[in-house]
């Protein structure tokens, strides 16, 4: 950058701070911000990338890294904000680690590489990875050899972490012994040899790649760099690099970023917050942000961002109670929040007082914040009910949720009604639910043939589904779903769908299935919660089995607004990192809703850290009216009995 160190880029809309202006015109080499959420560091990036823009830099010679598609979109909507022209934000690279790691992967290796996005896909090769273990070591050591789902979700995490950490990386660990190793990792002796195979079966030995997991290229990509400088000569030089939500490091991203810093002598100017560190599963630690950098770069600077800009004094005192951290807004204007109470047992009641604050909604955006998917079920209900038009951030409608696509199937076929279903891609994606739940072993290749033909020929879905399931191997599974059809196909139109269904929940297992199809018990608890929330749904608009089907598409056909455009949308709280909305709505907020069981704590409050501070206007809690039900988010955030009150 220059060395005339007024700022040459004035933005649109703002009128940066001082302490904004210093950062977009810092002189050291590596800049560092670690200010809280709203605090304006996304926007601050956003202008140092701007002023280097109007000096004159290459907007190829640029780089802006995050972790999140959220993160991605927010940045991007920032500097058009600020007033980058678009024709110059889409000469940007704006990237996921991930996915710039694998577009330099593609560059090096002048090869496709499978990507394998799923725990369900990676499933097949972990158990193959095992079966290997057995063979290996099983008369040498003795080994827990566990299939199960979770055994299986848990050895797919702990792969993730070992690598993200680069764990095999230590220097001590080629001459050490297995013992000494086993320590070094801090797993146990059957998950080491465990990861070792899969790592094999995943090409990483030989570097002869077949597949790459979430994740993987950023590893892979650092682990042949690592140690061949002519190699790390062949990455792209950037000039110009900043990163964001930088609490998401972990130790192979810091590793990359470090490379590419090098790599072009770059300027780097990076943001992050360590409370909203949601990704402990990925290795991720504050710690990069605190102390890393400072090791790697002794003459860097750090520049404060010490007030709020999206949200007012009021909810600025309130997450920084609930952090126990200075917080502070420079806004006069306040985000007014408020608490709005239902009652626990009417399991409408939430879904119904946020409707009626959906009614003092004001111009702007509004967003309903989930802490998981099964919540979206009586919200969606809702608002089809009272005629209000939706989007989705990153989330199919709970109408297109594998598990009630499949409950779908099972009456269309019960009803041969499934012509009634008009679009030929939904019918597919029906009986993939089908084949799902049955548990009939598909090969990906056989699944889109029949995928294809039943768009094409709805009629052929009941002959097809009786067919697979004549010739599957677990004839135990199959006799359940052919006696849920038979016993659909015996009710007559007017039987209530709700009745129906949750006799079929208990004749499939659907629990037990769930368990058994889903790699996450996180994932299985989700499903479960889900199917019994739309059967329960049904249950109380009284459907019956015949108009069950016209019911889903009416409601199906409402949500057609396109989520960017939507005023009002419905996301889940991961998903939405960096966004902010001028209303946000947060329902659910009870024991064992959020924060859910069996999840780390502090990440937990993280989260709902992230979810409230979304907001710039409004913040709306719904939390039962018995203390005794309320998340315990409420009490910690201290809130003012005038708030409270507010509910009238
Ligand atoms: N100088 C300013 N004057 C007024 N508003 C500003 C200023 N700078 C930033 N803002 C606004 O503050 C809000 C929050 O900014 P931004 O999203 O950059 O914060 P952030 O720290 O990245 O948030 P998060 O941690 O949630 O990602 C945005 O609406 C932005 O337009």
């Amino acid at each position: 950058m220059s060395t005339d160190n007024a700022p040459q880029f004035i933005p649109k809309r703002i009128t940066p701070t001082p302490e904004q202006v210093a950062i977009q015109t810092a002189q050291k080499k590596v800049v560092l911000i670690d200010a809280n959420a709203g605090a304006a560091k996304t926007t601050t990036l956003a202008l140092r990338l701007a002023e280097a823009l109007h000096r004159g830099r290459a907007p190829e010679r640029m780089l802006a890294l995050v972790f999140t598609e959220a993160a991605r979109v927010a940045l991007r909507q920032r500097l058009l904000e600020v007033g980058v022209p678009l024709g110059v934000v889409k000469r940007l690279t704006v990237d996921t680690f991930d996915a710039f790691a694998a577009k330099v992967l593609l560059q090096l290796e002048n090869m496709q590489v499978a990507a394998m996005r799923s725990d369900e896909e990676l499933r097949p090769i972990a158990w193959e990875a095992l079966e290997v273990v057995s063979e290996k070591y099983a008369h040498r050591y003795p080994l827990e050899i566990n299939t199960t789902n979770g055994a299986i979700a848990e050895f797919l995490k702990l792969q993730l972490r070992t690598k993200a950490r680069l764990d095999f990386q230590n220097p001590d660990f080629e001459s050490n012994s297995l013992d000494d190793n086993l320590e070094l990792l801090g797993m146990s002796r059957t998950h080491y040899l465990w990861l070792r195979e899969y790592e094999g079966l995943r090409g990483a030995d030989t570097g002869d790649i077949q597949f790459r997991a979430p994740f993987d290229a950023t590893y892979d990509l650092v682990r042949m760099l690592d140690g061949d400088e002519p190699l790390r000569q062949q990455l792209p030089a950037f000039q110009i690099i900043v990163a964001d939500e930088l609490h998401d490091l972990n130790e192979a991203s810091f590793r990359l970023l470090t490379m590419l810093i090098r790599r072009g002598n770059a300027f780097f100017c990076g943001a992050g917050d360590k409370d909203q560190v949601i990704y402990t599963w990925s290795g991720a630690d504050h710690r990069f942000l605190r102390q890393r950098f400072e090791q790697e770069f002794p003459t860097l600077q750090r520049l404060p961002l010490t007030a709020s800009y999206r949200y007012g004094p009021q909810l600025a005192q309130a997450v920084g109670v609930l952090k126990n951290k200075a917080s502070v807004s420079a806004l006069t204007r306040a985000t007014h929040i408020e608490l709005l109470e239902y009652d626990h047992a009417q399991p409408q009641a939430c879904s119904a007082q946020l409707i009626a604050a959906l009614e003092h909604a004001h111009a702007g955006t509004t967003a309903i914040l989930l802490r998981d998917r099964d919540q979206a079920i009586r919200v969606e209900t809702a608002l089809f009910q009272s005629g209000i038009a939706y989007g989705l951030v990153d989330m199919n409608s709970y109408l297109l949720s594998l598990e009630v696509l499949m409950l779908r199937g099972m009456v269309a076929i019960a009803r041969k009604d499934l012509h009634a279903i008009k679009s030929g891609p939904r019918r597919g994606e029906i009986l993939e639910a089908l084949v799902a739940f049955a548990e009939i072993p598909f090969t990906r290749a056989e699944l889109q043939q029949a995928k294809a033909d039943v768009a094409n020929y709805p009629d052929l879905l009941e002959g097809f589904l009786t067919n697979q399931l004549a010739k599957s191997q677990n004839q135990d599974k199959a006799a359940l779903t052919l006696a849920a059809v038979d016993y659909l196909r015996a009710l007559p139109p007017d039987a209530l769908a709700g009745d129906a269904l949750q006799h079929i929940f208990g004749l499939m297992q659907l629990e037990q299935t769930a368990r058994r199809i889903y790699v996450d018990p996180a994932q299985a608890r989700v499903v479960a919660r889900s199917l019994h929330g739309f059967i329960a749904v049904c249950s109380e608009a009284g459907v019956a089995l015949g108009g069950f089907a016209g019911w889903l598409g009416e409601m199906e056909e409402a949500v057609t607004v396109s989520t960017g455009k939507a005023k009002l949308v419905i996301a889940c709280i991961d998903q939405i990192k960096g966004l902010e909305y001028n209303h946000v709505i947060l329902p659910y907020l009870a024991v064992d809703e959020f924060p859910r069981s069996k999840t780390d704590p502090l990440e937990e409050e993280n989260r709902f850290y992230v979810a409230a501070t979304r907001a710039r206007d409004r913040l709306t809690l719904l939390t039962p009216e018995d203390p005794a039900y309320r998340s315990r988010y409420i009490a910690a955030l201290q809130l003012k009995q005038k708030i409270i009150a507010s509910k009238s």
